[in-house]
C-alpha cells in the first residue's frame, strides 16, 4: 500500500489563508539560541569551472559563493525564487503546491525555508502549536530543524505522494554554519504546467 510512514496529523485549511510574498529574499533566519554554540561558518570556495548547472561545487551539494561569476547558474537558494510554483486548495488534502510553469526533469524548482532551530527550540516550539492549535511545518534539518510555520515559503504546502515528482536534495550553503543543510525539492520528471508537485515525506529517514 502507497501510504507515508510518518504521521500527516490534521489541519483547518477553511479558515486559512494563503499569502505568498512576492520578493521573499531573506530564505532562512537561525534562531539566535544558536549564536551561543559557536559554530564554523561553512567557506565554499568559488569554481573554477564555468558555473553551470554541473559545476565542480553543485556535483558535491554546495551552492557556489556571491564571489562567482555573474553567470553563475548555482545559486538557487540565494535566489530563493518561488515564480515557478502557485499554492490551490487540493481535493482531499487541503492546499497543495502545483507547477506554475513546465518544469524539465532535474531542475530545481524550490527551496524549503523558514526559521532555523535547534532540537530544543524545537521542542519548545512544537508544545506552543500544540496549545494554540497551530499546524507545525518543520523538517528536519542535519542536527537542526527548519521552522516553516510562520516565515516560510510556498514550499511548505507540498503535500506527499508514494508517486512523487519532487525529490529532496540536502545542499550546503556558503557562510552558514557547519552541520545545517538547505532543503531544495528538484524535479524527479518532467513536470507539467499545472500538475501538483508533491515530495516524499520520508526523505529524512536515516538520520
Ligand atoms: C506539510 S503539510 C502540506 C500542506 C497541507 N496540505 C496544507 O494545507 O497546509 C502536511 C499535511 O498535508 C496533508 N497531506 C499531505 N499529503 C497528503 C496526502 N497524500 N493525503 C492526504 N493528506 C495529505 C496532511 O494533513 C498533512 O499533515
Amino acid at each position: 500500500m502507497c501510504a507515508p510512514r510518518k504521521s500527516l496529523g490534521t489541519q483547518n485549511t477553511k479558515t486559512r489563508k494563503i499569502k505568498i510574498p512576492k520578493n521573499h529574499k531573506c530564505n532562512y533566519k537561525f534562531h539566535k539560541s544558536l549564536d551561543d554554540l559557536k559554530l564554523k561558518k561553512v567557506k565554499v570556495e568559488s569554481c573554477s569551472s564555468s558555473c553551470a548547472k554541473v559545476c565542480e561545487n553543485a556535483l558535491y551539494h554546495m551552492e557556489c559563493p556571491s564571489s562567482c561569476a555573474g553567470n553563475c547558474k548555482n545559486q538557487n537558494f540565494k535566489a530563493n525564487d518561488v515564480s515557478k510554483v502557485s499554492v490551490s486548495h487540493t481535493v482531499s488534502k487541503g492546499f497543495g503546491l502545483f507547477a506554475a510553469f513546465d518544469i524539465k526533469k532535474d531542475d530545481f524548482v524550490i527551496a524549503f525555508t523558514g526559521d532555523v532551530i535547534s532540537s530544543n527550540e524545537y521542542k519548545m516550539r512544537i508544545l506552543n502549536y500544540k496549545k494554540s492549535k497551530t499546524f507545525p511545518y518543520i523538517y528536519k534539518s542535519g542536527p537542526f530543524y527548519i521552522d516553516a510555520t510562520e516565515r516560510g515559503n510556498p514550499a511548505k504546502y507540498s503535500n506527499y505522494a508514494c508517486n512523487f515528482n519532487m525529490r529532496t536534495e540536502k545542499w550546503q550553503l556558503d557562510g552558514k554554519i557547519e552541520g545545517f543543510v538547505a532543503l531544495g525539492f528538484f524535479a524527479e520528471r518532467r513536470i507539467k504546467k499545472g500538475e501538483e508537485l508533491t515530495i516524499d515525506y520520508n526523505f529524512d529517514e536515516d538520520e
